[in-house]
This record gives structure tokens, C-alpha cells and sequence, in this order.
């Protein structure tokens, strides 16, 4: 108990924000081979795993990939983790926060069953401009995170900006009952795959993100409403004909690529004091 506390006390110090550290350990033979299996590793592969507790994706992940860098927070986990790696240098443990430790510059993947309360920072770090190494993953996440990751369309701007560069798709639900202690409610796999062609730069993510939520910021009012604030009434004609968006449609029902050529046709044609700033 008083090493548990020790424990508790060595997090709270190392971390700013929310003291909520997500230990919830797979121990399902099953899942654990189906989340790695997710991945397609090979031998060429480095991979990120965050939050890597006492191992149990670790070790089975470094038999299949070239390099893995693991990330942990709690030292108690990092001292136990860096005996059993001894014997395998292309194992590297980290002890840090996941929020605040550089990403690796070089291709990476990810494979992780991460803390559920901080799924959005770590996902924005992997996705954003800062991740542009991250090629693709295979995540435990919170089921219902999951489903909107996943779901076939979303309002969500920074989901929007995300989707403009990568995949999402849900592969099976682990129940809570595979962790110990068992989370809340039951989680989900989810794998995340970079697109060949990006539908707009990742350079753009945070424009393109400031863009969708201007669009989205008024619900009820048409596309071709919401956009004249940045486009001139002969720019709005013809960037609508070209993105085949129809005059009465709700930003709601715009497929990918429609945000996309509304975006480009924005960077191209429409005045940069007129671009909705984040
Ligand atoms: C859901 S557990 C997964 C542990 C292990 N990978 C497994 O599947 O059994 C999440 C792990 O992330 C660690 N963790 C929590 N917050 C973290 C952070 N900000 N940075 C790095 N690791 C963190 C926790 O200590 C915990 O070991």
C-alpha cells in the first residue's frame, strides 16, 4: 500500500494537468495478439508505444518490429520494464509523458492501449503537424471515442482536419473485462492508417481545421451562405459548381473531398484577410 502510494505520488509529481494515469492492463492473450496483428508489423518498422505499463505489448511487439520506443510514466513500470529489456537493445524505454517527450523525426507506428483521459491530446500530437512521421497505428481506445473517430461522417472540425490526411476504422470492441482493473465501459481497436494522398497538406491542418469550424459555426445556414464572408459572390459561384455543392446543402452532408476543394478553392482564390482564423 505504501509503495502503491509512492507510486501514486512520483506521477502527480511528473505530470502537469489532470493526475489521471489510465492504468487499466490488458491480459487477454486474444486481444493482445489481435491489436498487434492490426498493425502489420515488420522488421523494418519503428514503433511508438505509449504508455507501455508492464510490458505486455512490449516484448510481443519488439518480435516482429525492428525497433520499439516505449513511453512510460510511471517510474515503477519504467525500473521493471529497463530489467527485462536488458538483453535487447532495440528496446528503448522513456520514462516521460507522452504529451510532452519529442516524437521520433524518422517513419514510425504506433502501437498502444493508451490512457483513455488524455485520447485527444495524444491523437492531435500523432496526427497534427507535429506527428507528420507517424505513418499508421493500432490503438485501444475508449469504445465510445472509437465510434466517433470512426463513424462515417463527423461536424467535428479537428476530426475533419484529421480525416484529411489519414483513415479511421474500427475493428473489434475489447471488453472491459480484458483490463485489470476494468475501465468503465468497454473499449474498442482501432486502427489509423496515413492516406497515400492527402486530401489537404498537413501543413494546413490548423487552417483547414479554423476553416471547417467556420463553416460549421452556423449549423442551420446553407454552404453557400456560411461561405460568403470569405469568398466574393462570383468566387462563391464558381468554387460551389466546382465542388459540385448544391445551394441549399448544410455543411453536415459535404463529403471529404468537398471540404477539400472548398478549402484549395479558398487558398487559391479568396483574399487571406477573408480566411476564418482558428
Ligand atoms: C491503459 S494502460 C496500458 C498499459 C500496457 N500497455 C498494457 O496494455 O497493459 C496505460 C499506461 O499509460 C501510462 N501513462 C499514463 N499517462 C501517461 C502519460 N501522460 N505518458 C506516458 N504514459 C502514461 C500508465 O502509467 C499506464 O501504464
Amino acid at each position: 500500500m505504501r509503495g502503491q502510494n509512492k507510486k501514486h505520488r512520483s506521477i502527480r509529481k511528473s505530470k502537469s494537468g489532470p493526475n489521471f494515469t489510465g492504468q487499466h492492463l490488458l491480459h487477454n492473450p486474444k486481444t493482445i495478439k489481435q491489436l498487434i496483428d492490426t498493425a502489420h508489423l515488420q522488421q523494418t518498422d519503428t514503433v511508438l508505444e505509449i504508455g507501455a505499463g508492464k510490458g505486455v505489448l512490449t516484448f510481443p511487439i519488439a518480435d516482429k518490429a525492428g525497433r520499439v520506443v516505449a513511453v512510460e510514466i510511471d517510474e515503477k513500470f519504467v525500473e521493471a520494464l529497463r530489467m527485462k529489456a536488458k538483453c535487447r537493445p532495440h528496446i528503448k524505454i522513456i520514462q516521460g509523458d507522452i504529451r510532452e517527450i519529442r516524437l521520433p523525426t524518422a517513419p514510425y507506428c504506433v502501437v498502444a492501449n493508451i490512457p483513455f483521459s488524455i485520447t485527444t491530446v495524444i491523437l492531435d500530437r500523432l496526427l497534427g503537424a507535429e506527428g507528420r512521421a507517424f505513418q499508421r497505428g493500432a490503438l485501444i481506445l475508449e469504445k465510445g471515442a472509437a465510434r466517433r473517430f470512426t463513424e462515417a461522417s463527423t461536424v467535428d472540425p479537428r476530426l475533419l482536419a484529421w480525416r484529411m490526411n489519414f483513415l479511421f476504422e474500427m475493428r473489434t470492441t475489447v471488453p472491459r473485462a480484458h483490463f485489470a482493473p476494468p475501465p468503465r465501459v468497454d473499449a474498442a481497436i482501432v486502427r489509423i492508417v496515413r492516406r497515400d494522398r492527402p486530401l489537404v497538406p498537413a501543413r494546413e491542418g490548423k487552417r483547414f481545421a479554423a476553416f471547417a469550424a467556420y463553416v460549421l459555426s452556423q449549423p442551420r445556414m446553407s454552404v453557400a451562405d456560411a461561405l460568403k464572408g470569405v469568398f466574393t459572390p462570383a468566387q462563391l459561384k464558381t468554387t460551389m459548381k466546382n465542388a459540385k455543392v448544391d445551394r441549399d446543402q448544410l455543411a453536415a452532408s459535404l463529403s471529404l473531398e468537398q471540404w477539400a476543394l472548398l478549402f484549395h478553392a479558398m487558398l487559391q482564390h479568396a483574399a487571406p484577410y477573408r480566411w476564418p482564423r482558428g
